[in-house]
């Protein structure tokens, strides 16, 4: 088992100043604190850039050791390639004059899980499986780019005044392949990372975390929103574990190798509240082995959307519906992110299968309040021409609803779910 090392012990605030409302920083005017964590305190805050207050995260300490600055820069660059409305948006990043780090961030309004909810009662399914889902699909994005987050819990997991989720502190995030926009060498050495109770059996056994790893952690905020248990004790409710482990991590770790999952349908409020689909996948995600769960964020959420739109009745995702040239008709779900249509079978939608896995356009949708973007793939080819309502596609163009795109003598629409 690899060591145990508590994040906040990699850092020791130095003569950190606390800022109250009114007070200066650089530019900046200090509104209110907003929250501390073990590297940064964030704060409301007014600036001349901007004409509405944003948040500010201001390292506590300057950057003089590395392990900070590494931090700090990893986050920014992370956020800074993320689009997705499940994760928050930074407007900027810099360093003070008294040389700490500050990052621009949108402000939220609402508060993270842990507030919004307390895990005494069991959640309206709806409700549960639709933020396990935004944050899949906003994690997605970075899975996409190489990018783990590594500290998925309740407190990352940030709920709007619209209840609609998205994922913030990227602080502990790294990559996980050769891909990566940030670089594997990021690393904390081997110590663990992230909160124990929603940490995973690989980073006990000392394995790198993968996607499959922040799968795990959000599959135990799902299971826990909707039973109020946690998946690895069967006899407490969740919230009495959380207390009597509050200072036992190696309790907490080896449960996670140990303990064997409690299947939700033990409960029997959970077996008759609960689709028994929408139990099969999330013992799915709480599998021990990360190659037996839904390999990214995005594998997760296309499975929950599908419970949303089928048994739950609430759906969430586009759907396109398409009739094929001897007049079948067959329809795919598309969670937010970046689409193809093309001759391969990792395509969203296939059309046709010529042997020459080409690409022909791909659809860029950025989710609930937004409209999808298409644009055309490499040249046209020579018999699969992509056009809209007839007309051939030259560039990227707006799907407003009702439009009908054609590739060869294959038609689709796509429906965007209710506002
Ligand atoms: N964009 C934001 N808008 C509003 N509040 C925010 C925002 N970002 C962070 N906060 C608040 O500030 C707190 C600390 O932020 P954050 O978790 O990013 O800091 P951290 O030092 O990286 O924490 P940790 O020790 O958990 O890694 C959050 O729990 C939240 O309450």
């Amino acid at each position: 088992m690899a060591a145990f090392a508590s994040t906040d012990r990699i850092f020791e605030p130095a003569m950190e100043s606390v800022f109250g409302p009114g007070d200066r920083y650089d530019e900046f005017v200090i509104l209110r604190e907003l929250g501390t964590g073990s590297f940064a305190r964030v704060y409301a805050a007014m600036s001349p850039d901007y004409e509405d207050p944003i948040a500010l995260k201001l390292s506590r300490s300057v950057l003089g050791d590395e392990a900070t600055a590494l931090r700090a820069l990893r986050e920014v660059r992370i956020l800074e390639t993320l689009t997705n409305p499940h994760v928050v948006h930074i407007h900027d990043h810099g360093m003070g004059r008294d040389d700490r780090w500050y990052m621009v961030m949108e402000l939220l309004r609402g508060a993270d899980m842990l507030a919004v909810h307390d895990f005494h009662e069991p959640m309206d399914p709806v409700r549960a499986v639709r933020w396990a889902y935004e944050a899949c699909v906003g994690l997605d994005e970075g899975h996409r780019l190489g990018i783990v987050h590594r500290d998925i819990k309740p407190e990352n997991l940030w709920i709007q005044p619209s209840d609609h989720l998205k994922v913030i502190d990227f602080g502990l995030a790294r990559g996980w392949d050769a891909s990566s926009t940030m670089g594997i060498s990021a690393t904390m050495g081997h110590m663990l990372v992230g909160t124990p109770h929603y940490s995973q059996p690989e980073q006990v056994k000392g394995t790198p975390l993968t996607p499959a790893s922040d799968v795990y952690s959000i599959g135990i905020v799902l299971y826990e929103l909707l039973s109020a248990r946690m998946p690895l004790f069967p006899k407490e409710p969740c919230n009495a574990v959380r207390e009597r482990l509050l200072d036992e991590p190696l309790e907490w770790l080896s449960a996670h190798v140990k303990k064997p999952l409690v299947p939700l349908d033990k409960y029997r409020d959970c077996r008759k509240r609960l689709p028994y689909r929408l139990i099969q996948i999330v013992h799915w995600m709480l599998q021990k082995d990360p190659a037996k769960r839904p390999q990214t964020g995005g594998a997760a959420a296309r499975s929950l959307a599908s419970v949303l739109h089928g048994e739950l009745d609430a759906p969430v995702a586009g759907l396109v519906q398409v009739q094929d040239r001897d007049g079948a008709r067959s329809s795919s779900l598309m969670i937010p992110g970046q689409h193809t249509i093309g001759t391969h079978d990792r395509c969203l939608i296939q059309v046709g299968s010529d042997g020459s896995n080409r690409d022909l356009a791909k659809i860029n949708w950025l989710g609930y309040t937004h409209e999808a973007i298409i644009e055309p793939v490499g040249a046209p080819h020579p018999t699969l021409r992509v056009e809209l309502n007839g007309h051939p596609l030259e560039g990227p163009v707006r799907l407003v609803p009702g439009t009908v795109i054609s590739v060869g003598s294959t038609r689709m629409v796509l429906e965007y779910p209710p506002r």
